[in-house]
């Protein structure tokens, strides 16, 4: 079946407005006022696995704030393996296409990409002669990395003459020998060579493309931007990915969206190819198809999409947090029937906690990467190793005869050991693994606090009402929620492996935050060394 039998009824074309009137009658924007984003039209192939083409475009316009539309020249039935078949509806639809968005909307950039065709190459020279957008990028595409020819060889002409409607032409070593007529460049100084003859020819700047050298850097350079003879270099490592389809597309698209918003194209294409380098390092881990996979147009929006580490994190605990609250130790330390000596060997492994806990508050500010967190956590260590433990050493000086000395040189039970050294395991990883891993402490407990506050009403005459109002002070409260943002915001840069590593160090310290309550009640000591000689 033929693609017009199947095509709909096309409502009468809207008649063009006059030439220059366009942008004072568009919605929502009054005559003269900017509006929110550049309109930026890309014209090419299509890529249904979405890694080239027009799709890359749209993704490229998107990461850049640009608001994306696409005319296509050719349909073509691709994955990351390859080309397998073209099909170009034709010169006459493409001038529909182009004429339908033209009509209505104002464009403040195009990218073309993938032309097919001499007809499709001849359409639209003859579209930008007629509607003069601002700026114009030309990727000259030819031939997939795959081998499989984009462009009919009776098209290079064609192309050669849309070069000269171009502002900005971006081609890779291939594409630039063919538009000058020459031999492949295998050295970055020929290739600068070729691209100033191409300049001198066409009048438009060139974007020389070096990814297909080889080398630690992967080069680029504008080539006339500012004058006959200038020449700005981007330099950038080589990424040492095999996912690398789509990559000329992307950035040519990129440049065109950033283009409006800057003063040149040297500022646009400097962002364009960090942001490229951020999305080819990125690209493997999308786990996009069995060959040469596309870039990762969102790696510089990492978290988008994704739950706030803190909200998922307290989901997950959720059976924990039923636990310590329903546990006997809380109801007996809320309604105050909670022996002297429990609360006595609760508060001596807490103050051997809290000496362990401190290092780790270090660390954690030794690896913060803000001074606002290097400071916090460092603060945190100094309070939980004077403040905190002062209070301890007072009560259990005067309800359990200990010295300072006693309180310090306490053992810690086999559950205050096990808890450190997870900590200090976890500390032996990231910063993101380190301060999830501490977060719980800080949380579970104002958590407590609260159900304590509650439960035990009216403190007066509670034998445990200092404590219970220490869980319960708003400032350590606070101290919580700053601990929280410091969290969420390792998460946003964390990888989903780094962030799983995370989520499983603050569910970890959880469950030990239970059996620490725990411990109150049930006081384990460490096992005997077995007597030589026991029978098995
Ligand atoms: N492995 C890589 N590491 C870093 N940048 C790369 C890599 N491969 C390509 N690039 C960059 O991607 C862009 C497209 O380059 P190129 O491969 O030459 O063009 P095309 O995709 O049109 O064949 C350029 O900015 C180039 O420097
Ligand atoms: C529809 C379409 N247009 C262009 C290309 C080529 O993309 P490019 O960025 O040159 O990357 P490669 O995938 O060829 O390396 C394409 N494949 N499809």
């Amino acid at each position: 079946m033929s693609l017009a039998a199947t095509a709909p009824v096309l409502p009468t074309p809207t008649p063009a407005p006059a030439p220059g009137t366009r942008g004072a009658t568009e919605h929502g924007v009054s005559p003269g006022a900017e509006p929110s984003r550049p309109r930026v039209l890309s014209i090419a192939g299509t890529d249904p696995t979405g890694g080239a083409g027009i799709q890359a475009d749209l993704k490229a316009f998107a990461a850049h704030g640009a608001y994306g539309m696409a005319v296509t020249t050719a349909l073509v039935a691709q994955n990351t393996h390859g080309v397998r078949t073209v099909h170009v509806p034709g010169a006459d639809f493409l001038t529909e296409q182009l004429d339908a968005v033209s009509d209505d909307v104002t464009i403040d950039a195009v990218k073309i990409g993938m032309v097919a065709d001499e007809p499709n190459a001849r359409a639209i020279a003859a579209w930008l002669r007629r509607v003069q957008p601002p700026f114009v990028v030309l990727d000259p595409v030819m031939v997939a990395t795959s081998g499989h020819r984009l462009l009919d060889e009776e098209a290079e002409q064609a192309v050669r003459e849309l070069v000269a409607l171009a502002d900005l032409v971006t081609p890779n070593l291939p594409e630039l020998a063919v538009l000058v007529g020459e031999q492949a460049a295998t050295t970055w100084p020929d290739a600068l060579a070729q691209a100033r003859r191409l300049h001198a020819a066409s009048g438009a700047v060139v974007l020389l493309k070096g990814g297909h050298l080889t080398g630690e850097e992967s080069p680029d350079a504008l080539v006339g931007a500012r004058g006959p003879d200038d020449v700005t270099t981007f330099s950038a490592p080589r990424v040492d990915t095999v996912h690398t389809h789509g990559t000329g597309c992307s950035l040519s698209a990129a440049v065109a969206a950033l283009r409006p918003r800057r003063d040149g194209w040297e500022s646009a294409t400097r962002d364009a190819k960090t942001w490229l380098t951020g999305a080819l390092r990125a690209g493997g881990a999308l786990a996009v198809g069995t060959g040469r996979g596309p870039v990762d147009h969102l790696a510089h929006l990492p978290t988008l999409g994704r739950q706030v580490f803190s909200e998922e994190a307290w989901e997950r605990i959720e059976g924990w947090r039923e636990a310590v609250e329903s546990m006997g130790f809380v109801r007996a330390l809320a309604d105050g029937s909670l022996a002297v000596e429990d609360f006595g060997f609760y508060l001596a492994q807490d103050a051997a906690y809290l000496a362990e806990y401190s290092r780790v508050l270090s660390r954690a500010s030794q690896l913060a990467p803000t001074p606002e967190a290097r400071q916090f956590f460092a603060g945190a260590a100094v309070e939980s190793l004077e403040v905190e433990q002062a209070l301890h050493r007072d009560w259990l000086g005067e309800h359990a005869g200990m010295d300072r000395g006693a309180v310090e040189s306490v053992d810690p039970s086999p559950v205050t050991a096990a808890y450190t050294n997870h900590l200090h395991a976890a500390s032996n990883g990231s910063y993101a693994e380190t301060v999830a891993a501490l977060l719980p402490c800080y949380w579970l407990y104002s958590y407590i606090g609260d159900v304590l506050v509650r439960r035990a009403g009216d403190l007066d005459g509670h034998p445990y009402a200092r404590w219970i109002s220490l869980y319960g002070d708003p400032a350590f409260q606070e101290a919580t929620r700053t601990a929280c943002s410091f969290a969420d915001e390792a998460a946003r840069w964390a990888s989903p492996a780094e962030r799983e590593r995370m989520l499983r160090a603050f569910e970890l310290s959880s469950m030990h935050e239970y059996l620490f309550f725990e411990q109150g009640l049930t006081r384990p000591t460490w096992p005997e060394a077995p007597v030589g000689g026991a029978e098995k």
